[in-house]
């Protein structure tokens, strides 16, 4: 709280800090040696290096946004690199930037929040450098943690905005569906944007009702997850459930392209399956569920575990 707060202190935890690279939002990964991906956390020194290298001023470090702090109690930031040629930090860094959708099915889950956090951070000040009343330029702080018009006083604050993302069971099966931009052969569970002054539970019942013409009868909160699409969003994760003798799908809107029931059996082997499956290509339609670093895939997983305990 502190580094947010103290521009001098931040100033230098920065300087024994460690920085994750992003070049035009784009999250800089690395192969292991095993074939997989990794996120590089790079020591300051060592961007400062590659600064220095590139001919670039040392200055350009002072931008980077404080993300967080390490097990071992670094502080820990996220810097964009746009302006730097790309094939020359990736070069020097071996690395490659990759779209962050991509990097969402190529890292480890636990480097997913660390990564996501980092790019909207960035891309939240990239989109907040004026100030909406009076149109002049922002100023933030050393961490990155705000921005203040000095002409109106406002300061602004990253946001999230709250979305219901909720897995309905009629007790035996549970309905997943899939908008038309999703990878071929992905269902997920629905999900939906809060309207202004409404609860989760108010959003819960509005979204199924809107998207699949059912009637929400008991739902439970499961957990939260920060989302970096398409802006920022925290993920409310809801469990719900429906009359068994009301459970006939009436898709609505253009929004779903199908919404279907899954038994257990059907959602364990998608379960089993790599996101997205390895064999996709050429076969129709192979069902497939969102990867572990999704909500979604840990709402459908407690769903199937609580249907094989009852
Ligand atoms: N993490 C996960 O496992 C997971 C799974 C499914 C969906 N999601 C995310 O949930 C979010 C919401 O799902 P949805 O697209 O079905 O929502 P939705 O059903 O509310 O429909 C989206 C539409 O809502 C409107 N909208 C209202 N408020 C908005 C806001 N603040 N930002 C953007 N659009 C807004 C827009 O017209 C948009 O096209 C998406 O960002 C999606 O990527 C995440
Ligand atoms: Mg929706």
């Amino acid at each position: 709280m502190n580094l947010k707060e103290d521009d001098e202190l931040c100033r230098r935890a920065l300087q024994s800090g460690t920085v994750l690279l992003y070049h035009k939002l784009s999250p800089l990964l690395q192969r292991t040696d095993r074939g997989g991906y990794k996120l590089p956390i790079f020591q300051v020194s060592v961007v400062n290096g590659m600064l220095e290298k590139l001919g670039k001023d040392a200055e350009v470090i002072n931008s980077s946004v404080l993300v967080g702090c390490s097990d071992s109690l670094l502080a820990q930031f996220c810097l964009e690199v746009a302006e730097l040629e790309q094939n020359a930090v990736e070069e020097l860094c071996q690395g490659v930037f990759t779209d962050l959708r991509k990097a969402f099915f190529l890292l480890r889950s636990s480097e997913v929040p660390l990564v996501t956090r980092g790019q909207a951070l960035l891309r939240w000040h990239q989109t907040h450098s004026y100030c909406s009343a009076t149109g002049k330029p922002t100023q933030r702080n050393q961490a990155g943690s705000q921005r203040v018009c000095h002409s109106s006083g406002i300061t602004y604050y990253p946001q999230m905005a709250p979305v219901v993302i909720v897995l309905v069971s009629d007790g035996e099966r549970c309905l997943l569906a899939r908008q038309p931009a999703f990878p071929r052969g992905m269902y997920s569970a629905l999900a939906g944007f809060c309207d202004m002054g409404e609860t989760v539970l108010e959003t819960l019942r509005r979204e199924v009702a809107e998207e699949v013409g059912l009637e929400v009868e008991s739902a439970q909160y499961s957990s939260s997850q920060h989302w970096p699409f398409p802006q920022s969003s925290l993920m409310v994760a809801c469990h719900a459930t429906v009359s068994p003798g009301s459970s006939q799908i009436n898709l609505s809107g253009a929004e779903l392209e199908d919404a279907r029931w899954f038994t257990l059996q059907e959602v364990q082997e998608a379960l089993q399956r790599n996101s997205p499956p390895r064999d996709i290509k050429g076969e129709a339609n192979v069902f497939w569920v969102p990867p572990s670093s999704a909500i979604a895939n840990q709402l459908i997983q407690e769903w199937a575990n609580q249907q094989l305990k009852s």
